[in-house]
Formats: C-alpha cells, structure tokens, sequence
C-alpha cells in the first residue's frame, strides 16, 4: 500500500518538482527520510535565504518550487522574504513541519499553533490536512493553487506522523492531473479594446513584471511599434518587460503618484500590461491621470484590477490577450518615438567608482544574455539607464522592495538557468539580510557574480530622509563592513576594488570562473 511519503514523492516527481529548499528541523525528519536518488535539496542556513532561493527560481523557471520549512520558527524567518513573493506572483509551494497531532493541543516544543494562520495574508492558500489520508491530495491542491492566475505562494502545515501512514490506491490518481487556465476575454471585449488604442491620438505603453513572467515581451515590443508609441517600465520594477535599447523603450516610471501623472502628460490613452495600478512608494499625492487621459488596466490579477484607484480593466492571460489583440491593432501613421541618447560616462573620485562608472563597466563586460538580481535601492535609475537588457528573464528586484531578496534569489535564478551568468548587483545594506546564502552558493557551486556596491550607507534612506524631513534620523550608515571576510567565511572567494581597471578584471575573472565570486566595489552614493 502506498504510504503519506510515497505518494507525496510520486506526486512531486509527475509534477517536475524535484528540487527541494529547505531548512530541517526534528518535524521535517520523516519527510526527509529515505529521500529518493532523483530529488535533490538545496539547504540554505535561514528560513529567508530557502524562500529567497526558491523565489528566484520559480520566477526564472516559470514553474512551482517546494520549500520545506521548520515549524513556527521558521516559518516566521520567512515571512519577509515572504512577501516578495506574493507581490513578485511567485508560484511558491511551502511545506512546514509540525508536530505530531497529539501533541499540538498542549502546544509542546515546535507545535505550530494556528499553523494556517501564520503565513497569512502574504499567501492565496494556507492549510493543515485534518487527517494523514488528506496530505497527497492537499499537496495536489496546493500545488494546482499556487499555479493558478493569479499565481502565488501557498502554505502547508504538515504533522511529522502524517508520513508512515498508508494512504489508498486512489491517491495515484492525483498525479494523472492536469490543471491548466486558459483566462482570454471575448471577441467583442477584444475588439473593443482594439478600437480604443486605434483611435487614441497619443497612446502610451506602461509595462509590468507580468509580461515578463508570461513571456509576453515581444508582443509587448510588437504593439508598442503597431502604435509607434512609447513605452514605459511601470513604477516599482522587479522585472524587465521590454527591451531597453528599443527606440520605443523610456525608463522606468517614478512611484509616485503626481510624478507618474507628469511623466505622462499629453497622453490620452494610457494602457497598463502586466502590473498593478500602481506600486506607489513615496507619498506624494496629486492627479492620479494627467489632464485628459483615460487609462486601460490589462491584468492577469483580479485583486489588481479590483484595487486600481482608476481606469479601466480587463482580467486574463497577459500572453493570450496581446497574441489576440496585436492583429487587432492598426499600424499608426504616427513617426516612431526616438531612441532614448546613451548618458553620458561620469567622472570617478580618487580610490572609489561611481556606480554609473560600475554599470557602464557591466554593460560592457557582461554577456549580453547576462541576468540581473538587483538590490542596491539607490542605484536603480542609473542602472536601467546603463545597462542594456534584451532578452525575457533578464532582471529580478524584491518585488515588495523586502530586503534580503538579491543574494537568495540569484542564487536560485542560477540554479534555474545554468546556461546563463547571474550577477547580483547588491548594495552593502541589503547584502547583509541574507548573506548566509553564500554559503549555499559555495557547497553547491553556483557560479553567481555577487557585486557588493559599497558605499557605507543605507543610500535610498538618505534621500527618503530629506523627503521626509527626517535627516537626523540614527541608523542610517553601515560603515566597517568587510564582505572579502565575510564572503571568505561562507567558502566564496572575494576581491575588494576601488578602481575601473580593477572591476573590469576582477568582473572578467568571475564570469570565467565556474564557481561563485565576491566583487566588493567601493562606490560613492547618488541620489536615487
Ligand atoms: C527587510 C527590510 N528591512 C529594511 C528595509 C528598509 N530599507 C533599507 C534598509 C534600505 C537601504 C538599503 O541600502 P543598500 O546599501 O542595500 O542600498 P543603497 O545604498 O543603494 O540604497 S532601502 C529600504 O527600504 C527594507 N526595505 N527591507
Ligand atoms: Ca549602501
């Protein structure tokens, strides 16, 4: 007779779920045990570093990823990477050990009390099987949810003594599922959304992760060049939808309100893909649209349709919609927008880089099918500005700006795609959130670049502390850090430099490399 564990690797295996992040604890030993040949486990040292793991790889892959997680304790060490994840529509399938049944009432050691509470609000599905015989098929359900539009991750709360247990011949048919969506409006939805982009004057193209996550980006290109109308990164970018060397292509929006309206103005038709209406971040109210402007929201998330403060909104397959709306779309008379002039390369002050300079260093060195994890908050616009990016699955950025994403995530983006080079572009804050995910970079061999900008402070705070009149608040520096140590210390070799010809080395070093690198840069700080 099949038992909980066996179903549970067969339904795994059918489901291409091989790989497994985790973080053990006593609860997890019985799932662990006897772990089958075809299955591998990515161990990272802190529940944030497996979610962030995990993350970038789902998101790279395009397909679900389990994480085992430690009880309570550990499932609350991943509540910030967490909510990356919800917000980046991360199809994460998350395990929890719990205790044995009968002991969770008197809340023993590693009881997870109220298991399906815990994780909420930050995933679609939060679970604990009331009896053993219902874990493949909670798993099944899961798995199915996670995968589902909108995707996102979901939570399972395991009892250790659920495993042993024998489970009917029926469960087999769990794994024979196929559970797929195919969400595209109607005809006459379509065509009347044709009609509106035909007839605006002055349409504009504000684009989200989800085009790249649908893969979307040349149907993306294909009507920005139907319209010859520009097209904009919407605000709050944690991924790249569109090439950025296209004569179309304009940066990406501020995240704030008035700045969107006045980036925008003249425009009377304004069409969202594939993000949310809008990441806002700093508080500056004014016009949600500019004078005049009628906005359309395309979504494959009815939560973001249903929140958008305006517009319009229509909910579906991101891919499926612009693959039937394009030859909908009259090619415009309009002159193609011209291409955006390549900023101008900066001066570096004695014994330190600009980041402009380390990015323009990048662009050159890189290969040009390169992946980028970023999490330097302050460095984002010169960034976009400088370096080029082409291909889908091109960029990753904490898409709920939760620090400690970049290090774990790139990691996991490497494992997924091993037939292109990661580089992490990481401030010197942000590294140390999840700096333990060297470590898995290093017993795993996982040749990520990690490029630490250091320049001794929490930079983005810096400017938010002037926009909020806050700038004799404490805690805003991080001077004294040594990361060629602490990467030295986690098993991943480190070279600090401060000068141009040292970074190009050093960053050509790496990439001929088949092992993870440091590359600390001591850089000045910009103004974000
Ligand atoms: C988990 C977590 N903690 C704290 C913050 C607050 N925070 C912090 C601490 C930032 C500074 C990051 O500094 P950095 O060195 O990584 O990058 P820059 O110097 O380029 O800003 S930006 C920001 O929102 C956060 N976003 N997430
Ligand atoms: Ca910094």
């Amino acid at each position: 007779m099949p038992t909980v564990h066996s179903a549970t690797y067969d339904l795994l295996r059918r489901r291409g779920m091989t790989t497994v992040f985790g973080n053990p604890g006593s609860n997890e030993l019985p799932f662990l045990k006897n772990f089958p040949g075809d299955f591998r486990y990515i161990l990272g040292l802190h529940e944030g570093v497996v979610v962030g793991m995990a993350d970038g790889f789902a998101l790279a892959s395009g397909a679900p990823a389990l994480v085992n997680l430690h009880a309570a304790a550990g499932s609350g060490n991943a509540m910030g990477a967490l909510t990356n994840a919800w917000y980046s529509h991360s199809p994460l399938v998350l395990t929890a050990g719990q205790q044995a049944r009968s002991m969770i009432g008197v809340e023993s050691m590693l009881a997870n009390v109220d298991a399906p509470q815990l994780p909420r609000p930050l995933v679609k599905w939060s679970y604990e099987p009331s009896c053993p015989e219902d874990v493949p098929r909670a798993l099944s359900q899961a798995i199915h949810t996670a995968n589902l539009p909108a995707r996102g991750p979901v939570y399972v709360s395991i009892p250790h003594d659920d495993w042993g247990h024998e489970v009917s011949e029926e469960t087999a048919l769990l794994s024979e599922r196929e559970v797929t969506s195919a969400a595209l409006p109607s005809d006459a939805q379509l065509r009347t959304l044709a009609e509106r982009l035909n007839a605006a004057r002055h349409p504009v193209l504000v684009l989200g992760p989800d085009v790249d996550a649908y893969g979307a980006n040349g149907l993306a290109v294909a009507l920005a060049e139907r319209l010859n109308a520009p097209a904009w990164v919407a605000p709050s970018a944690s991924r790249c939808p569109f090439p950025t060397r296209h004569a179309c292509f304009r940066g990406v929006l501020p995240a704030a309100i008035q700045g969107i309206s006045d980036r925008l103005a003249g425009h009377d038709l304004i069409v969202v893909i594939g993000a949310p209406v809008f990441r806002y971040h700093q508080y500056a109210p004014g016009r949600y649209l500019p004078e005049g402007a009628k906005l359309i929201h395309i979504t494959c998330d009815m939560q973001e349709a249903a929140r958008a403060p305006m517009g319009d909104a229509l909910v579906g397959d991101i891919y499926a919609m612009l693959d039937q709306l394009v030859p909908h779309v009259r090619q415009s008379g309009r002159a193609r927008p011209e291409p955006q002039a390549a900023p101008e390369p900066q001066v570096d002050p004695e014994g330190m880089l600009t980041p402009e300079t380390v990015f323009d260093v990048m662009n050159a060195v890189a290969p040009e099918d390169a992946i980028y994890v970023k999490e330097s908050t302050s460095t984002v616009t010169a960034f976009w500005e400088r370096v080029e990016m082409r291909h889908p699955g091109s960029y990753f950025f904490p898409a709920a700006g939760g620090l400690g994403f970049g290090l774990p995530a790139a990691v996991g983006v490497q494992l997924a795609c091993p037939e292109r080079r990661v580089i992490g572009v990481i401030g010197d804050g942000s590294a140390n959130y999840a700096i333990t995910a060297l470590w898995s970079a290093a017993q795993y061999r996982i040749p990520v670049v990690f490029v630490i900008l250091k320049n001794g402070t929490y930079g983005a705070l810096r400017w938010f502390s002037r926009l909020l009149n806050a700038e004799d608040a404490p805690g805003l520096d991080v001077p004294g850090l040594d990361f060629c140590a602490l990467a030295k210390g986690y098993g991943v070799e480190a070279v600090a430099v401060s000068a141009r010809h040292d970074f190009e080395a050093a960053l050509q070093a790496a990439l001929a490399d088949d092992r993870p690198r440091v590359i600390e840069v001591s850089t000045t700080t910009i103004e974000p």
